[in-house]
């Protein structure tokens, strides 16, 4: 997505940010261009305050002054403006691609709205083209690996499933201290049934499914920005 379609998704989302809202603030890229249009508003005198949804966003948002408090503190939001990776008509997302999808989700279901933004690129009719990123506890990675597999093939889905790295060649950590695989399925034509399933396996921390959480999502593209809604 170019920066200027980011920051279109960032300025219209501005517009469901009002007076004394607690927010959940997302991680990514276009949440970061989204909090580069907040700080201003806040500098210029609109009160909100904010929970990152990672150690990155809690510092951008430091580094513009964007007033933070913790889930401990706050822990029921107005709202959380979040990025995604791949969504679809109803609005079930893949996010995870950043790495934050833990306290991504954690933030949006102590959240009473989420809104999404993203550019016209990630609406998907099905979801699965983006590989599905799940947060794994490092105890037990090969059985939980085996039993992320076995699952899969249960539901008739199949593809490779990677160990996420960082650009240097290390394993990749998140905020949590836990790993990432990134399972390319190509087509997951039941999200909840696979979020809910996945699960269930105790070496899963988490998945980047996110179903029945947005409300809305911004969409952004050269023709204009659009709203989408959840189609029933
Ligand atoms: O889920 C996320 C991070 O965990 C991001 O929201 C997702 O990866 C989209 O990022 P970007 O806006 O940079 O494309």
């Amino acid at each position: 997505m170019s920066e200027d379609l980011k920051r279109e998704a960032g300025k219209a989302a501005l517009s469901f940010v009002k007076p004394g809202m607690r927010l959940g603030i997302g991680t990514g890229s276009t949440a970061e261009a989204f909090i580069r249009e907040l700080a201003p508003k806040v500098k210029a005198g609109l009160e909100i305050i904010g929970v990152p949804t990672s150690e990155r966003t809690r510092a951008l948002c430091e580094e513009l002054s964007v007033p933070l408090t913790t889930l401990e503190e706050t822990p029921q939001l107005d709202l959380t403006i979040d990025g995604a990776d791949e969504l679809d008509g109803r609005l079930n997302l893949i996010k995870g691609g950043g790495g934050a999808l833990l306290r991504e989700k954690i933030v949006a279901q102590a959240s009473k709205s989420m809104i999404v933004i993203a550019d016209q690129s990630k609406v998907v009719e099905v979801l699965g083209a983006y590989p599905l990123p799940i947060e794994v506890n490092r105890f037990g990675l090969t059985a939980t690996r085996n039993a992320i597999d076995a699952l899969a093939s249960s539901l008739n889905l199949s593809g490779e499933i990677t160990l996420r790295e960082t650009d240097a060649g290390k394993l990749f950590e998140t905020d949590g201290g836990h790993l990432i695989v990134d399972a390319s399925f190509g087509r997951i034509p039941q999200p909840q049934a696979l979020a809910v399933a996945l699960n269930t396996i105790a070496g899963v921390v988490e998945n980047g499914l996110f179903c029945a959480l947005a409300d809305k999502a911004i969409i952004a593209a050269a023709s204009g920005v659009q709203i989408m809604e959840p189609m029933k």
